[in-house]
């Protein structure tokens, strides 16, 4: 039996308990947490994880979502066997990796997500107008933005479907870390979260 390398139902796993690859993105412990926090998972809820890079959220939600599914769709093949290596290692069963492009490939999907988290696929607005079509009435889309340019574009979008309950966060966040003989507090990239709730 493999030890789980983060025995606590609290989520948050450090970043450094993930397999990675060079150049492929993580989003980091505290930007993870709180799009955990705004996705309000459900026991049993189905997410689709659109752009699941690493795998983090995917493996967070899985564990939370215990009777649940999270769905995660991943356009490159190489990312899509660490995702699994990362399931793997925290022991979550109840991922689907789904190698794809969206939104392309939303129709194929067999199960309609009551949460969907929205990381990847462009044009984004595009992405989010498609993903809102299959969500589930009184599901919850979350998106994150790091340039001025998607959160304009996740805005509209957002408006575009006339979301409920329309909140905008921007994490300003700063880890104390060594670097050479100094301890600095080096930033934790600043990200726009956008979350909304689709009329039940
Ligand atoms: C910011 S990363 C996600 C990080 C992830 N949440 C994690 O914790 O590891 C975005 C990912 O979206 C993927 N991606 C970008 N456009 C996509 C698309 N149209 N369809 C599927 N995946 C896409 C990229 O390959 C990349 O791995």
């Amino acid at each position: 039996m493999t030890v789980d390398p983060w025995p606590f139902v609290t989520p948050g796993i450090p970043d450094g308990l993930f397999e990675r690859l060079p150049g492929i993105p993580l989003t980091q412990r505290e930007t993870r947490l709180l799009m955990l926090s705004y996705l309000r998972l459900e026991p049993d809820s189905c997410l689709w994880d659109v752009g699941a890079g690493t795998g983090t959220i995917a493996v967070e939600a899985a564990r939370l979502a215990k009777r649940g599914q999270v769905i995660a769709i991943e356009r490159d093949e190489e990312v899509v066997d660490l995702i699994q290596r990362n399931c793997d290692r925290f022991g979550v069963k109840n991922v689907q990796i789904v190698a794809g492009l969206a939104p392309d490939c939303f129709p194929q999907l067999r199960r309609r997500p009551q949460r969907i988290c929205l990381e990847g696929g462009r044009p984004i607005k595009e992405v989010l107008l498609r993903a809102w079509e299959y969500l589930a009435p009184g599901g919850r889309l979350v998106a994150i933005a790091s340039s001025l340019e998607n959160l304009y574009a996740l805005s509209e979008g957002f408006a575009t479907v006339q979301a409920r309950s329309l909140e905008v966060v921007q994490s300003v966040i700063n880890r104390l870390e060594t670097r050479g003989g100094h301890q600095i507090f080096a930033a934790v990239e600043p990200i726009f979260i956008l979350s909304g709730e689709k009329i039940a």
